[in-house]
């Protein structure tokens, strides 16, 4: 049984806030497959699309979906299916969840088959390669609609901690109040709290940029640096952040809060992060494939961000000293001790500048 009765998707009389009832998932990843599991427990009927139609039957017959969220059971008020144009047949929202380097493409497909006025929400967080978009920026593009007008899911939501029911919250970010809340109630349920704001950009860079800073979280760890090390790069790699943010016209509070922090700490200290894992590996000495595939084929964004962002801030005149050495890592093979040395041994200033 859904936690929630529908009634609580219902449009506020007299209001311009839009119900949601029905959400369909494109993604059956662990974040997309975690993110349905939410909304159907508060009560939302869910239809995911899975690329591969081994995992929309398993998910519409047997509840579960073994290869990205094992030993999680899926609600009734959940189906799947591979046919995209079956999925989506007249949503009233539309929930992204594929990784962000193949956003562009996979909505490409898509673009005819979105139901007019449907609330688009993006789960992605990365920085298109090459066009250097945020994830709303290639969403707003493809679907022709506004960029602000996508709903950003951000905060420190490691998927298979909120599939085993732990609480956790979440902000979804979005240009129209209205839409923003009419997720945030979608998705509100005993164990998952979502909050909203109105910061698109800043909700949107924090959840790219934390993902670099965790590779360089995990490489520490890898290498046998103990929590002041992480410590030190979290703190550091939140403030390249917001200096980025800022520049681009983030609110620097939206740093401080789910997004920001919040979402920086759970990943970055995080064995079930992919990125912090992916990290780890290079840290003890391992190869990027042996990385790879320590991380079970499921993506580790930062590895492609930190070369977006780092263009980004480059371009934007911003010095992001930690996303740069991970860049020399990920993509110049620069050692990482060697790296950090250099990291730890740049010109000395004030910690606020
Ligand atoms: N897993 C997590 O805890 C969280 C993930 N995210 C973000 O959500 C997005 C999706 O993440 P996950 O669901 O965890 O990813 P995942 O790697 O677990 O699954 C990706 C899904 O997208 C599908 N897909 C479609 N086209 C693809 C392509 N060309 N290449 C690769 N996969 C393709 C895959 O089949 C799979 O179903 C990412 O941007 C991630 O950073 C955000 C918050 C939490
Ligand atoms: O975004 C996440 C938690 O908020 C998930 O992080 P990973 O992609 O590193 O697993």
């Amino acid at each position: 049984m859904p936690e929630r009765s529908l009634d609580a998707g219902s449009a506020v009389p007299g209001s311009a806030r839009p119900a949601v009832r029905t959400v369909t998932v494109l993604g059956a990843g662990s974040w997309g497959t975690t993110f349905a599991k939410i909304l159907a427990d508060a009560g939302r009927d869910v239809t995911m699309w899975a690329r591969r139609p081994e995992v929309a039957a398993e998910i519409a017959g047997q509840h579960t979906n073994s290869a990205y969220l094992p030993g999680a059971t899926l609600p009734d008020n959940l189906t799947a299916t591979s046919d995209a144009a079956a999925a989506l047949d007249g949503p009233d929202a539309v929930v992204l969840a594929v990784p962000s380097q193949s956003l562009r493409d996979n909505l490409g497909r898509w673009r005819e088959l979105l139901p007019a006025d449907t609330i688009l929400v993006s789960l992605a967080k990365g920085v298109e390669l090459g066009t250097l978009k945020r994830m709303s920026q290639v969403v707003g593009e493809i679907a022709g609609v506004a960029d602000d007008s996508v709903v950003v899911v951000a905060g420190p939501n490691l998927a298979k901690e909120i599939a085993a029911g732990q609480p956790a919250a979440g902000v979804f970010a979005c240009g129209d109040h209205e839409r923003a809340v009419a997720v945030q109630e979608a998705a509100f349920t005993s164990y998952f709290r979502p909050y909203t704001n109105n910061d698109v950009v800043g909700s949107e860079l924090a959840g790219a940029c934390k993902n670099v800073v965790a590779l360089s979280c995990g490489i520490a760890a890898g290498l046998g640096f103990g929590a002041n090390t992480v410590a030190t790069l979290i703190t550091r790699g939140l403030a390249e952040t917001a200096r980025l943010g800022v520049k681009l016209g983030a609110d620097p509070m939206t740093f401080a809060g789910l997004a920001g922090v919040g979402d920086m700490v759970a990943t970055c200290a995080s064995p079930l992060s992919r990125n912090r894992t992916f990290g780890e590996r290079i840290g003890r000495g391992e190869t990027i494939e042996q990385a790879q595939e320590a991380v079970g084929g499921q993506v580790a964004e930062g590895v492609m961000s930190c070369r977006s962002i780092r263009d980004l801030a480059h371009g934007a005149g911003v010095d992001m000293p930690i996303t740069d050495a991970m860049y020399r890592v990920c993509h110049e093979g620069s050692d990482p001790v060697t790296v950090g040395a250099e990291l730890l041994g740049r010109e000395q200033k004030p910690e606020r500048m």
